[in-house]
């Protein structure tokens, strides 16, 4: 359990982003070390990088253009990204700017036209995967395997999204069973519960529901460990990435959690995975009852090295990642919101019981419920599980040229400013209302379901599973997944805050948005 904020505690075991709060002591422990330790460190990093990075000069910088006198935005950035990058937007709302990171520089990208670029350049000019396999570090913390031949995207694009109709039975059936087992609601009873982490759990069952199946998705020690390393991989990441790259093969391993958690998945998948690989050697043809689930998709997918026991262990353990915490924190959000205004509840339920009523439950039946689909899209403009999308690395030798003329030297790193693309008026009318039929009301004027308001539709102008070439390929199972434990929610338990309190506040760490991961959450059994 993350402690109290104002305790100071980074507690970096579970990765669980402690804001740093000061106190008004004088000693040692005060926090405000920290603060400026921290600042110092930026500051230097900062120093250090940018006079060793690709030159910038050109781009307007937010605050000082000086790497040394930028450490204020650095602070800002790491604990006010969402303001920072605010200001740019307004300032230069068609034309590059860049703010400084911990250890380097990152220019925004704002205007229809940049993103349009971006969202559709070339990987071997404008690279999604030296992007983001630097700020998770692959290599060291999901296996070079997964950096060089990132196939489970395909995977996840095809196999997985062409089966959620025929295995949504089984991830509805997971919902139900899981919410029982993890809010034991009786009679007319509230149960306190932490929000974030009991979220995380049933997320963390349904999915792998999809992924390896019953008995496994309910194994205590497989979720824990699934969990664990969701949480662990992007703050081991960040420490890997604060060493200078001679010492990463020396240090990079231990900061890793990937062993650790190798060593206990294998002892829960590998008899899974070894047992197909023995029917298919010895039935062939014949082995036709192979279970639908991710572990047989990888196998049919994977070549050489990565069809290895080993290598697919990993595999299922780094789609686990990609799932787990995007989809939890999008979740603990949706929460929230429904927490917070409650006077969507009734027209969320009408929908979802006239809806049931004629077709069941099922994976069509959840495409009819728009009102649905409409509050976690606008949950996700509203709060998004970042500030930023469309993250790209140049890597074309010489520079990225782009239409507006502006060459970004080699190495650069660009971003779209994404919160603030969702929260300008000229895209979307009074933008700081939570308004959970925003969507929906869109898709009445144009046609009931257009499919062009939906969550799983990318444009340029909704970004939380980004846009053109490497559009998230888990959306269209995260949607089915988060509208279905969404609507089994709204449909069956009522939801408050503590002492009817207020929407926990989110918490902005660099490019992060993250739901309050201590809050609680009341909820009961539907009264009527
Ligand atoms: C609400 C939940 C989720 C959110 C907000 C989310 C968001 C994203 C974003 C922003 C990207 C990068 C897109 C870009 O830069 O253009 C991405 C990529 C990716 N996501 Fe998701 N994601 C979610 C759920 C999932 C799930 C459930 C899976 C797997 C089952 C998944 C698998 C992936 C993979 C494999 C990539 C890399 C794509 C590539 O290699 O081209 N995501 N996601």
């Amino acid at each position: 359990m993350m402690g109290d904020r104002r305790n100071m505690s980074l507690d970096f075991g579970r990765c669980k982003y402690a804001v740093l709060y000061p106190t008004d002591s004088g000693d040692m422990n005060d926090p405000r070390f920290l603060v400026y330790g921290v600042a110092s460190v930026a500051g230097a990093y900062v120093l250090v990088k940018a006079l060793s990075g690709p030159k910038l000069d050109f781009i307007p910088a937010l605050g000082s253009s000086s790497a040394f006198l930028s450490y204020r935005e650095v602070v800002r950035y790491l604990f006010g990204a969402k303001e920072l990058i605010q200001e740019g937007y307004v300032k230069y709302p068609n034309t590059f700017f860049r703010v400084p990171g911990v250890d380097r520089w990152n220019v925004m990208a704002p205007g229809l036209a940049l993103m349009e670029e971006i969202a559709n350049a070339p990987e071997n000019e404008l690279s999604f995967y030296e992007s983001i396999n630097e700020f998770l570090q692959t290599g060291y913390t999901a296996g070079w395997g997964i950096e060089k031949d990132p196939y489970h995207a395909s995977v996840v694009r095809t196999s997985m999204t062409r089966n959620l109709g025929t295995l949504f039975p089984e991830v509805r059936d997971e919902i139900v069973a899981a919410f029982d087992d993890l809010l034991p609601v009786q009679g007319k009873e509230w149960l306190t519960v932490p929000a974030f982490d009991t979220m995380m759990q049933i997320v963390c069952r349904t999915s792998n529901r999809l992924f390896v199946g019953l008995p496994l998705c309910r194994e205590p020690d497989f979720i824990k460990l699934n969990v664990e390393y969701a949480m662990d991989v992007i703050m081991a990441g960040q420490f890997i990435n604060m060493l200078p790259a001679f010492l990463r093969p020396t240090f990079g391993p231990f900061l890793s959690p990937r062993k650790r958690i190798l060593r206990r998945a294998s002892k829960h998948l590998t008899p899974v995975v070894a047992e197909r690989f023995r029917k298919e050697a010895e039935l062939g043809d014949k082995y036709t009852d192979r279970p639908n689930d991710l572990i047989t998709w990888l196998m049919d997918a994977a070549e050489g090295e990565e069809r290895t026991i080993p290598a697919l262990v990993q595999r299922v353990l780094f789609v686990n990642f990609a799932a787990i915490r995007t989809s939890t924190d999008t979740f603990t959000h949706m929460l929230y919101d429904i927490a917070a205004y409650p006077d969507h509840v009734e027209p969320l339920r009408e929908e979802i019981q006239s809806v049931v009523q004629k077709e069941g439950w099922t994976r069509a039946s959840l495409n009819r419920m728009y009102k649905i689909d409409s509050f976690l899209s606008e949950s996700q403009r509203f709060h998004g599980i970042g500030t930023l999308s469309l993250g790209r690395k140049v890597v074309k030798k010489g520079g990225y040229t782009f239409a507006n003329g502006v060459t970004l030297p080699y190495g650069t790193y660009i971003h779209s400013p994404m919160w603030s693309v969702h929260h300008d008026p000229e895209i979307y009318p009074d933008p700081d209302v939570f308004d959970g039929f925003r969507f929906s009301k869109l898709m009445e004027k144009e046609e009931v379901g257009s499919a062009k308001f939906q969550t799983i539709t990318t444009s340029l102008g909704y970004l939380p599973f980004g846009h053109g070439r490497h559009a998230c390929p888990g959306r269209f199972f995260a949607a089915v997944e988060l509208k279905a434990m969404f609507a089994h929610l709204v449909v069956n338990y009522d939801v408050k805050f503590v002492n009817n309190g207020q929407r926990p506040k989110n918490m902005y760490m660099a490019s992060a948005c993250l739901p309050d991961s201590s809050a609680k959450i009341m909820i009961r059994k539907r009264q009527d």
